[in-house]
């Protein structure tokens, strides 16, 4: 084995760059280019790039819906950015905070020709960054040479995009006694993934035995509902509500996925709440951002079940998609156990719009 990075662990790299307003290199038979992270470049480094060459903007079929401007390329747009149009128009087109107040982006000149295999593999990236799903391209014959002198991460655009699409390996970091008000006999896992990325935990109530179903929720981070006790929506209640569950029964096991904001992390799920505030659903909001519904990967839930020693489970909730994820990744769902506490004034919209939208079930 080399001793340096592998594609995953370069990923990793190249999410910290791209976080900082740093480009990164993406290579392809098509044709190399840098990428820059559309939320963070900054004018200085936009400017630099300008003066290389002609600069695309690279965003999904859900943000150009919003713009009202085809996605030629199916799954994604990329537009021509326009000759001295600056960080600003980048981040109007990116970001739609400003949509209501200044709705006209366009006309948009798209880039048709050439293979959008790099802006696939760009918008990935930053995405799995937990920016917005926007990137500006260079397509540059020298970005190998420019990434030797300037200490550029350089990444095979076909590996992101292999990488991108292949399940998260993660192995067990440790666990360790820990009583809960709900429950003495709690016991939480740290699982981290092999490149490095995010950790995951599992809480384990009382000794669930490996060879039944055990009473299981996969529940995914929210800092506003599970902390702060947002009225917004039931995730605290289902929290608590699950464990309570679990301690009453003397066995169970709660997952606790880092997948904040349905899998766009904390920034962009306060994007879509002040989308929200001007009207829009939840649905309605995670789309004019330029995501799905719901950018989760449930494989991580299954993997960590299945390090644990489970291969079925009693699924506490509401989503028939988890259901679906769970059994497509090789754990049976032996029953649904429903999962309905925290109904207030102000989330019961959210509800209905996952029901009516997402298929919870009420
Ligand atoms: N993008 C986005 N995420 C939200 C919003 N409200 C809550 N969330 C996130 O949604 C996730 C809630 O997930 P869960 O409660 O695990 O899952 P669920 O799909 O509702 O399914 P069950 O609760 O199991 O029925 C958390 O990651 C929250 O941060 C919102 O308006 N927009
Ligand atoms: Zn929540």
């Amino acid at each position: 084995m080399t001793l340096g990075p592998d594609i995953a662990e370069r990923m990793n790299r190249a999410r910290a760059d791209l976080r900082a307003g740093v480009p990164v290199v993406l290579t392809d038979p098509a044709g190399d280019a840098l990428v820059f992270a559309a939320e963070t470049v900054g004018p200085g480094r936009l400017t630099t790039a300008e003066g290389i060459g002609p600069l695309i903007l690279a965003i999904t079929n859900r943000r150009a819906e919003t713009l009202r401007t085809p996605a030629y390329d199916g799954d994604l747009a990329r537009v021509a950015v326009p000759a001295g149009a600056g960080a600003g128009w980048v981040r109007a087109v990116a970001d739609p905070a400003s949509d209501l107040d200044a709705p006209m982006k366009g006309p948009f000149r798209h880039v048709r020709t050439g293979s959008a295999a790099v802006a696939r593999a760009a918008i990935g990236l930053v995405k799995s960054a937990r920016l917005l799903p926007a990137a500006v391209i260079l397509p540059h014959e020298g970005a190998l040479a420019l990434a030797m002198t300037e200490g550029l991460t350089v990444l095979s655009g076909p590996e992101v995009l292999a990488a991108l699409g292949a399940p998260v390996a993660l192995h067990p970091v440790v666990h360790a006694r820990l009583p809960m008000s709900v429950s003495e006999a709690g016991r939480l896992h740290v699982f981290r993934p092999e490149d490095g990325g995010e950790e995951h935990y599992a809480v384990e109530i009382g000794q669930p035995a490996r060879d039944r179903p055990v009473l299981a929720r996969l529940h995914s981070a929210c800092f506003t509902g599970d902390l702060l006790g947002s009225l917004k929506c039931d995730c605290g209640p289902q929290l608590r509500g699950a464990l309570a569950q679990m301690a009453a029964e003397g066995a169970g096991v709660l997952l606790y996925l880092n997948q904040e904001g349905r899998g766009i992390g904390l920034a962009n799920k306060m994007r879509a709440y002040s989308l929200q505030d001007q009207g829009f659903d939840t649905v309605e909001a995670n789309h004019r951002l330029g995501f799905e519904d719901d950018e989760r990967d449930f494989r991580l839930g299954a993997a960590i079940l299945r390090r644990m020693g489970f291969g079925a489970v009693r699924l506490l909730t509401n989503n028939p998609a988890k259901i679906r994820m769970m059994e497509a990744n090789g754990i049976e769902v032996a029953e649904r156990v429903p999962l309905k506490v925290g109904k207030t004034a102000h989330n019961a919209g959210y509800l209905a719009t996952k029901a009516a939208k997402s298929g919870h079930l009420l």
